[in-house]
This record gives structure tokens, C-alpha cells and sequence, in this order.
């Protein structure tokens, strides 16, 4: 963590923006299509059906050629959150993996509207399969799996693409479920980019004394919070706190109270790291979300998963293992994620 790291951005102004509006609804050079305004009216039927809203965005029901579906995500109009969608742009541009969102195509006015036509994935998002009031509980055998793509998805923009990203923003409400409940995980509004595992924070202006900080109360690791530096631990916390909510089935602020579940879980995982994993099975069985207790779970699994995220979301940041560290240990101590089909290699 000692060393200097430097941070390139992608040119917001380059290519996409650079592309004659004539070509509305071609096929670009980067196999995405560009749409007009009007396209985007025609494909969302006006913008009838609303199917998620984040802080930056409304996201609408997209119907393309066929019975073909996308989710549109209309950026809301201002300058500032039109350098976050070119931000989103240009990252999605240069993904392509089985477990992070596909973008389709996209809207640019170049001046402060922008929208991403992205793959529609229809079992919505993790937070609310994992927290809804719904009968239908996301089985254990999901849950390892999900963990496991989830990581594969992080270990591929943190050590295997060009330049490299910290998405920024990890937590369980940016993780869609495609209709066999594979992760895709979406929303890079907030990534930096670079050849570097961390971001120097923005230099504070004399007069504020204060940097913005983005992120997500209970999943924002505190040494981002405290210095505003990102890296990709911060990406790696955000996965610990996704893993617990898997594990216990509980929020990672409660509606209720408002801890934090990772105050919540304290206990049991220094139990964990300092026992080495032969922690006391009830009480690995009382962290378990209750409605997983009928199951016939693998304790050891549930053990593994608990160690992976004390090891997560470790300070100082240092501590925390890489990606694909994560991504091993799950696989090598996890032998029924390779019954599922999880084989890691994608
Ligand atoms: N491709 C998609 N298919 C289906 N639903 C989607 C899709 N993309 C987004 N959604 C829904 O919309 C929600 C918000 O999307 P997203 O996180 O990308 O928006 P945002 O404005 O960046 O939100 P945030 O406040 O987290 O920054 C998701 O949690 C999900 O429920």
C-alpha cells in the first residue's frame, strides 16, 4: 500500500462523443448501438414502465427487436451526472464479462443527457431477492454461487483487464440476477479507472477543506471514509459486507435500528480469525438467515464463507486478499461450487 499509484482516466470527450449524430441508431464501431431521443420513446413505449431508480438514474423496460428486452438507464439531466454516465459509457464499452452487465447501446447529446440500453436481467437485484418480504427464499446452493461470480467479476476489472478499475460502489443492490439468479454486476457510475490500486482523492480546495465522498452507508470501507483514497480494498470491503448479507439474510444498515451489519457480525468473525475457522457451530448457526435452517447446509460452507469475509473487510486495508486470493479460496474450500457449474476460468 506504501507505493505511489498513479491514476489515469478515460478521456471523457473521446471517441463516443465524437460520433456524428447522423448515425442515430447504427451500429458503432464498438458493436453498440447509438440511439436518438426519439428511438429511445419507441423502445420504452414513452417511457411507460419504470422498473428500478437509483440516485442517478431511472431505469425503464426496454422492448427490442423480437421478444428481445432492455433496461434502459436514463441518467438524470445535469452537467455533473453527465460526466458520471460518460463515466459508466466508457467502462462498459471495454467489459465484456459473463458476470458484469452487457451494455446494449446508449444516448449521448453530448451536453447533459445520456442513457445506456443495457442487457435486461429479470430477477432484479440481490437486495431485494435477499430482503423482500417474498415467500421465495434464495437457497444456499444460489447464494455460494453468486458469492463466487461476484468475485470473478471484481478479480477480472481489478487484475485482468486494461486499464484496470475499482468499481467503487460494491453492495448487494448493484448485483442483478439474470433469470437463473447468475450475478451481473452493474452500475459503474462511481469506478475509478487506472493502472493503479488506488485513486488519490480529488486535492481539496483551500477554502472547503472538504473531498466528496461517494459510497453506501454500511458497505463504505472506513479507511476510504476517513482518507478518501480509493482502492481496490474498498471494492474488496464492499464484497465482505455482499457476503454477510448472503450468510445471515439481514440488511447491511437494519431498517429497524440502523446497525450496521458489520458491528452486528463483529463477534462471531473475530471468533473466526482468531480460532482459524473452528469457531462453536451454534453460533455460526444463529448468524445463519433462519430461513435457510430447514436446508441441509454444509456448516463448513457457511464457515468458509464467514472467514472470507473477516479476511474482507480487515483493517488496515493491507490485510484484506486480493480478488482472485478471494476467488481461490472459495473454489478450493467450496468443492460443491465445481458441482454447480462454478468452475473458475471464465
Ligand atoms: N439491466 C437491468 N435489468 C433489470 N433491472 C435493472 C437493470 N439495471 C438496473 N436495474 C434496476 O435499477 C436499480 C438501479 O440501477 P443502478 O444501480 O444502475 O442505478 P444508479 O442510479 O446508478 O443507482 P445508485 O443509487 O446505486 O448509484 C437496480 O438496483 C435494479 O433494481
Amino acid at each position: 500500500m506504501g507505493c505511489f499509484l498513479n491514476c489515469v482516466r478515460f478521456h471523457v470527450s473521446s471517441t463516443v462523443t465524437d460520433k456524428p449524430k447522423s448515425k442515430v441508431g447504427s451500429l458503432t464501431d464498438s458493436g453498440v448501438t447509438c440511439y436518438s431521443w426519439d428511438d429511445l420513446e419507441a423502445i420504452t413505449s414513452n417511457f411507460s414502465r419504470l422498473i428500478g431508480s437509483g440516485g442517478y438514474s431511472s431505469i425503464y423496460m426496454a422492448r427490442l427487436s423480437g421478444s428481445d428486452k432492455g433496461a434502459l438507464k436514463v441518467h438524470v439531466s445535469s452537467h455533473r451526472l453527465y460526466q458520471i454516465f460518460k463515466v459508466e459509457l466508457q467502462i462498459l464499452l471495454h467489459l465484456q464479462h459473463p458476470y458484469i452487465v452487457k451494455l446494449l447501446g446508449y444516448f449521448d447529446d453530448s451536453e447533459e443527457n445520456g442513457s445506456l440500453l443495457l442487457e435486461y436481467l429479470p430477477q432484479g437485484n440481490l437486495q431485494e431477492k435477499l430482503h423482500s418480504k417474498s415467500k421465495q427464499v434464495l437457497p444456499w446452493r444460489n447464494r455460494i454461487t453468486i458469492a463466487f461470480q461476484l468475485i470473478q467479476a471484481i478479480e477480472h476489472i481489478h487484475e485482468k483487464c486494461s486499464p484496470q478499475i475499482v468499481h467503487g460502489d460494491i453492495k448487494s443492490s448493484n448485483v442483478l440476477l439474470d433469470k437463473d439468479f447468475n450475478c451481473k454486476l452493474c452500475d459503474f457510475g462511481s469506478a475509478k479507472v487506472g493502472f493503479s490500486s488506488m485513486v488519490q482523492p480529488p486535492t481539496m480546495s483551500p477554502r472547503s477543506k472538504q473531498v466528496m465522498m461517494v459510497g453506501s452507508p454500511g458497505y463504505t470501507d472506513p479507511h476510504y471514509l476517513r482518507t478518501g483514497v480509493a482502492s481496490k480494498k474498498m471494492d474488496i470491503y464492499g464484497f465482505g459486507v455482499v457476503v454477510l448479507e448472503l450468510v445471515s439474510g439481514k440488511e447491511a444498515v437494519s431498517a429497524e435500528g440502523g446497525k450496521m451489519l458489520v458491528h452486528t457480525a463483529a463477534p462471531l468473525l473475530h471468533e473466526i480469525l482468531d480460532s482459524n475457522v473452528d469457531v462453536a457451530e451454534d453460533n455460526v448457526r444463529r448468524f445463519l438467515d433462519p430461513r435457510l435452517l430447514k436446508d441441509s447446509i454444509d456448516i463448513d460452507e457457511v464457515k468458509t464463507m464467514l472467514s472470507v469475509a473477516a479476511l474482507c473487510i480487515r483493517s488496515p486495508p493491507s490485510l484484506r486478499p486480493s480478488a482472485s486470493q478471494v476467488a481461490e479460496t472459495l473454489v478450493q474450500k467450496i468443492p460443491s461450487l465445481s458441482f454447480l457449474g462454478c468452475g473458475k476460468g471464465v
